[in-house]
C-alpha cells in the first residue's frame, strides 16, 4: 500500500525550494523587479544622507545661500521621484510574477487530483480538497506577493540603513549592528511557535470546509433526517477551534512581536542619545548627523517590523506549501496503461482469473474470483449487500489495481490497454447517473467531438430518450444544472444509458438502478437495458433478480466469493443462496402486489 501524505513527509528546506523552484520561469523579469526595488530602496535610503549635507554644511546661522539650497532640494525630489515610480513598478511586477505562479500552482494542483486514483478521494474528504485548491494556494500566494517583496526590500534597506550610518559613524553604526544577532533570535522564537500555531489554524480551515462541503452534498438527508443541530455543533466546535488558534497567533504577535521590537527600537536610541551625549565632553555634536541617525534608526526598526509580520504569513505559506506539495506528491494515483504493448478490444471477452482483492490490505473483499463473460454474454452478479459486487465492477473498470489474480479482456491484461481505449469500449452506467452542469447534447456527448449531433439524437433514440428530450423546451439544448437535479432518476438513467450508447461500447458495466421509477419509465429503462445489452458483453450486478433470468450466467456472491453460478433455472433448481433470495423477493414482490390489492 503507498503511504498516504503527511506534513512529516516534507521538511521545511524542501518546501521552500521548491516554492522556488516555481519562479525559475520568471527568472528574468524577478531580476528586472529586483534591479527596480535596489534602486528605490538605495534612493529612499540617500534622502537622510542629502538632509544631513544640508543641515551640517549650509545650515549655519546667519549665512542662507540660495544655490545649494535649491540644488539638494531638486536632488532631494529627484531622489524621491525615482523611488515612488520604481516602487510602483517593482510592485506590479512582483505582484504580476505572483499571481502567475499560483495559476500554475492551482493548474498543478488541480491536474494532480484528476489523476489520483479512487482510493485517494474513498480516504480524502471532498471539501479537505477544495481547501488546498483554493485557501491553500492563497496562502502562498501571499509568500510571492508580499513576504518576497517585502523580504527583498527589508534587507536591501537594512543593508543601506547600515551603509548610511557607517558612513555617518563607524563606531556608533557598529553599536547598531551589535544588536542583530538579538532580533535574529527573535525571529527564530517568534518562527518557532508561530509554525505550530499556523499548522493547526490551516488544518481547522480544511476541516471546515470537509464538514461545509459534506452538508452541502447531504442537504435533503440532513433536513428529512433533521439533523441540522448536530451539524450545526459539529462545524460549531471546529470553528471555536479555528477561532482559538488565530487568537493564540494574535496573542503570539501582540506579546513576541511588537513589544520586543520597540523593547529594542528603545535600547537602540538610548545607545544612541548616550553616544552623542559622551561626545559632546569632546567635540561638537552635528546636528546632521544626529538627525540623520535619528532618521535611520526609525527606518531601521521599520523593515524589521515588516519581516516579523511577514514572516506570519511566511509561516502560514509554508503550511499551506506543505499541504499542497503533499498533495502534488501523493502517490495514490489511478492505475494507468503498463507497458509497451498497445492492445485493442475487438471481441469483447471478458476474463476474471482468481483475483483477490482489498481495498485497505488488510481484509479480502473479493477472494479467488474466476469467471469468463464470452463476448455478447450477459453475466449478472447477485449477493446481499457488501458482498463484493460493485467492487468487482471497481476492478474491471481499473479504477483500483490488483495484486493477486489477473482480469482480461480479449486475452489481454487489463493493465496493458490504454486509458482511451479502456474508457471507449467499456461503457459504464452507474446507479446514481452523474450529469454534469450543461445542455442535454454535451451531458450526453461529454465533449467528444468525434460524436455528432446525429449520432447525440440516434444514442438517445435507441434508449427512447428522445422522447422525454423532445418535450423540453430547448430539446436538446434544454440546460441542466448542477448534479442534473430539475430531471428525474428516470430521466437521469436515460440520459446517461445514451451517454453510453453514443460511445457505442463493445463492453457494458451497469449497476442496475435501485431507484423507484414510475412504472412507464421502468419499462423505458428495461426495453433500454435489453437493447444496449444485445451484441455487447454486459456484466451486470442486478438487485432485482427479475431483471436478469435471461442471463447467460449469474454468479452469486456472498462474502467476496463466489458461491454459486448458472443460469436462473440452473440456479433455481440447486436450491441454494440464489433460490433463497429469489423467494424472498417473489414473496414481496406477491405482498406488495397483495396489499395494494387488499
Ligand atoms: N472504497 C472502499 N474502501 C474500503 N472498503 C470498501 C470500499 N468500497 C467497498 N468496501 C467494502 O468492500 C466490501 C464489498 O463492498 P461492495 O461495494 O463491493 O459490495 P456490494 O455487493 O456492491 O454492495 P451493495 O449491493 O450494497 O452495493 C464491503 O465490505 C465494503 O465495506
Amino acid at each position: 500500500m503507498s503511504t498516504p501524505y503527511t506534513k512529516e513527509n516534507l521538511s521545511k528546506k524542501k518546501v521552500v525550494s521548491r516554492l522556488a523552484s516555481y519562479m525559475k520561469p520568471h527568472k528574468k523579469a524577478l531580476t528586472y523587479a529586483f534591479i527596480m526595488l535596489c534602486i528605490a530602496t538605495a534612493s529612499d535610503v540617500l534622502g537622510p544622507i542629502l538632509m544631513k549635507i544640508f543641515i551640517d554644511n549650509y545650515l549655519t546661522p546667519r549665512n542662507f545661500s540660495w544655490q545649494p539650497l535649491t540644488v539638494l532640494a531638486v536632488s532631494f525630489i529627484l531622489v524621491y521621484m525615482i523611488s515612488v515610480v520604481l516602487n510602483y513598478f517593482q510592485l506590479i511586477s512582483f505582484q504580476g510574477i505572483a499571481l502567475k505562479i499560483i495559476q500554475k500552482l492551482r493548474m498543478d494542483v488541480f491536474g494532480k487530483v484528476q489523476q489520483l486514483g479512487l482510493e485517494f478521494f474513498d480516504q480524502t474528504p471532498g471539501g479537505s480538497i477544495v481547501s488546498r485548491i483554493t485557501n491553500d494556494t492563497e496562502g502562498i500566494k501571499d509568500l510571492y506577493v508580499s513576504v518576497l517583496s517585502t523580504f527583498i526590500q527589508s534587507t536591501i534597506s537594512l543593508i543601506g540603513i547600515f551603509i548610511g550610518m557607517f558612513i555617518l559613524d563607524v563606531r556608533l553604526a557598529s553599536f547598531c549592528l551589535l544588536l542583530m544577532p538579538l532580533i535574529f533570535l527573535l525571529m527564530q522564537t517568534y518562527r518557532h511557535f508561530s509554525a505550530k500555531v499556523f499548522r493547526v489554524t490551516r488544518e481547522k480551515v480544511s476541516q471546515m470546509n470537509a464538514k461545509l462541503s459534506e452538508s452541502l452534498q447531504g442537504m435533503n438527508m440532513i433536513q428529512a433526517m433533521r439533523q441540522q443541530k448536530r451539524l450545526r455543533n459539529e462545524f460549531g466546535t471546529i470553528s471555536s477551534q479555528y477561532l482559538r488558534s488565530q487568537m493564540k497567533n494574535i496573542r503570539l504577535i501582540s506579546f513576541l512581536v511588537r513589544p520586543a521590537v520597540y523593547s529594542f527600537y528603545l535600547i537602540a536610541v538610548m545607545i544612541m542619545l548616550s553616544f552623542f551625549g559622551i561626545q559632546s565632553f569632546d567635540s561638537v555634536v552635528k546636528i546632521g548627523v544626529l538627525y540623520a541617525f535619528v532618521n535611520y534608526l526609525d527606518r531601521f526598526f521599520d523593515p524589521i517590523n515588516s519581516v516579523m509580520f511577514q514572516l506570519t504569513r511566511f509561516q502560514q505559506a509554508v503550511v499551506s506549501a506543505e499541504r499542497v506539495f503533499g498533495l502534488l506528491d501523493d502517490k495514490r494515483l489511478a492505475p494507468v496503461k503498463e507497458g509497451t504493448s498497445d492492445p485493442k478490444i475487438t471481441e469483447g471477452l471478458v476474463e476474471f482469473r482468481d483475483v483477490t482483492f482489498s481495498y485497505d490490505g488488510k481484509k479480502d473483499v473479493l477472494k479467488n474470483i474466476s469467471f469468463e463473460a464470452k463476448p455478447g454474454e450477459t453475466v449478472a452478479l447477485v449477493g446481499h449487500t457488501g458482498s463484493g459486487k460493485s467492487s468487482i465492477i471497481n476492478l474491471l473498470m481499473r479504477f483500483y489495481s490488483i495484486e493477486h489474480g489477473g482480469i482480461y479482456i480479449d486475452g489481454e491484461p487489463l493493465k496493458t490497454f490504454s486509458d482511451e481505449e479502456l474508457r471507449a469500449k467499456c461503457g459504464l452506467v452507474l446507479q446514481d447517473s452523474f450529469l454534469f452542469a450543461s445542455d442535454v447534447m454535451e451531458n450526453i456527448r461529454l465533449g467528444k467531438t468525434s460524436i455528432s449531433e446525429e449520432q447525440v439524437m440516434e444514442a438517445a433514440k435507441f434508449v427512447q430518450a428522445d422522447q422525454f428530450i423532445d418535450k423540453l423546451p430547448g430539446k436538446y439544448h434544454e440546460p441542466i444544472g448542477e448534479r442534473g437535479a430539475t430531471f428525474s432518476s428516470g430521466q437521469r438513467q436515460l440520459l446517461s444509458f445514451a451517454r453510453t450508447m453514443a460511445i457505442d461500447p463493445k463492453i457494458l458495466v451497469l449497476d442496475e438502478a435501485t431507484a423507484s421509477v414510475d412504472t412507464e419509465t421502468e419499462e423505458a429503462i428495461q426495453e433500454a437495458l435489453r437493447k444496449m445489452r444485445k451484441g455487447r458483453t454486459t456484466i451486470a450486478i442486478a438487485h432485482r433478480l427479475s431483471t436478469i433470468q435471461d442471463a447467460d450466467q449469474i454468479l452469486v456472491l456472498h462474502q467476496g466469493e463466489i458461491v454459486e453460478r448458472g443460469t436462473h433455472q440452473e440456479l433455481l433448481k440447486l436450491e441454494g443462496l440464489y433460490h433463497k433470495m429469489y423467494q424472498l423477493q417473489l414473496g414481496d414482490v406477491q405482498s406488495k402486489s397483495g396489499s395494494a390489492v387488499s
